[in-house]
């Protein structure tokens, strides 16, 4: 049924004139099968989520970090990852065809089938669950099982409903570093929960902001694609900038709740304060003057973010414990 499905579906597959232009135009650049396949996993995407994992393994092992269990949880969590990435392409093909931002990926453009990504999208998460269920632990894979499907299955299909969509897929964009907290602490079911929530609720504000930040500078193309996104029912951008101020700013108490969770210092306090007055700051600047360049700075800002305040997170629990 799904094979129909898909194979009508491309048959069936309008692009917008901007989309029906840039795909009938000569081919200038023609992309090698393997970066289109490099493109279908998100990877820029993957590696940061992945650099929570990593971080969230690194943080619950302490000082008794095994790197073999450290790899086999990257290497199934980044296949687990690449085919969530690739089945939310295959699902957003048509939409993806419509928006200037993404109607060069390589199912719009028709540069893989429907089927292709399919096959490739679900083979790569089948093996990453089943490669961290023999590798790493039941916990984890469960963890990633549920990333996989809330963004696939849940986020995906809410894009075009609602926009709290934003909200819902920042519950997967927030678990990478619990299944790198649960891989550290083995199949034993003696799961630390304080840790683990603590630094998903720091990505799970973090994202508030980053996404709003895109949403805005992308607003057009969304409304286009005919996804549901705040910018697109807040036309003077007030409201988008009032959420992102407060999902900003409220990283900053984060600095004092989560060395309460167990995890952390003093040092990591004046580090959320510095990198969050740092974010908050741009934030600001969007809600004074909301232009598609302070949007702009924001995301930069989000991008600053996140690897700063987990280094320090880092070097505070593993350096100066
Ligand atoms: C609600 C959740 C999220 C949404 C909707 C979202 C959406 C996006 C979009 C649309 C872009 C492309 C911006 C552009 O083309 O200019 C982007 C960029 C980026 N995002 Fe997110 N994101 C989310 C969460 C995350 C998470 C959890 C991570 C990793 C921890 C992440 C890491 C990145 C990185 C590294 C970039 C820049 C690289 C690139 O443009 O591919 N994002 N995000
Ligand atoms: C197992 C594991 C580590 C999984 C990773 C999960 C992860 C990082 C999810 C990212 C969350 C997210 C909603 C991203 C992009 O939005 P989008 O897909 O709507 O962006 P688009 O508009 O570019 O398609």
């Amino acid at each position: 049924m799904m094979k129909v499905t898909l194979t009508g579906e491309t048959d069936t597959l309008k692009p917008l004139t901007s989309a029906a232009s840039a795909v009938s135009a000569p081919r200038v650049h023609s992309p090698s099968r393997f970066s289109d396949y490099l493109e279908l996993t998100k990877p820029r995407i993957a590696v940061m989520a992945l650099f929570t994992v990593g971080a969230g393994y690194l943080l619950a092992a302490g000082g008794a970090a095994e790197w073999r269990v450290l790899l086999h949880t990257l290497l199934g969590a980044g296949l687990v990852a690449a085919g969530g990435s690739a089945l939310n392409q295959l699902f957003e093909r048509r939409i993806d065809a419509r928006m200037r931002r993404t109607l060069k990926r390589p199912l719009p453009a028709g540069r893989i089938s429907p089927e292709e990504a399919a096959a490739f999208g679900a083979g790569l998460a089948g093996a990453g669950l089943a490669y961290l269920a023999a590798t790493v632990s039941l916990p984890a894979t469960i963890a990633a099982a549920a990333t996989f499907i809330a963004y696939a299955f849940v986020y995906t299909p809410m894009k075009t409903k609602t926009a709290w969509n934003t909200a819902v897929g920042a519950v997967p964009g927030a678990l990478p570093p619990v299944i790198g907290w649960f891989a550290a602490q083995g199949g034993n079911g003696e799961l630390a929960w304080e840790g683990a929530l603590a630094l998903f609720a720091i990505l799970f504000l973090w994202q508030i902001p980053h996404f709003l930040a895109i949403a805005w500078m992308y607003r057009a193309d969304y409304s286009a694609g005919g996804l549901k996104m705040l910018p697109g029912c807040d036309p003077s951008g007030k409201c988008t900038a009032f959420v992102m101020v407060l999902t900003a700013a409220s990283l900053i108490p984060l600095g004092f709740l989560v060395p309460l969770a167990g995890l952390g210092s003093w040092f990591f306090t004046v580090g959320a304060i510095v990198f969050g007055a740092m974010f908050l700051r741009r934030a600001v600047e969007f809600a004074r003057d909301r232009t598609d360049r302070k949007a702009r700075r924001v995301l930069h800002s989000s991008l600053f973010y996140l690897p700063g305040v987990f280094a320090v997170l880092m070097i505070d629990v593993l350096l100066l414990k």
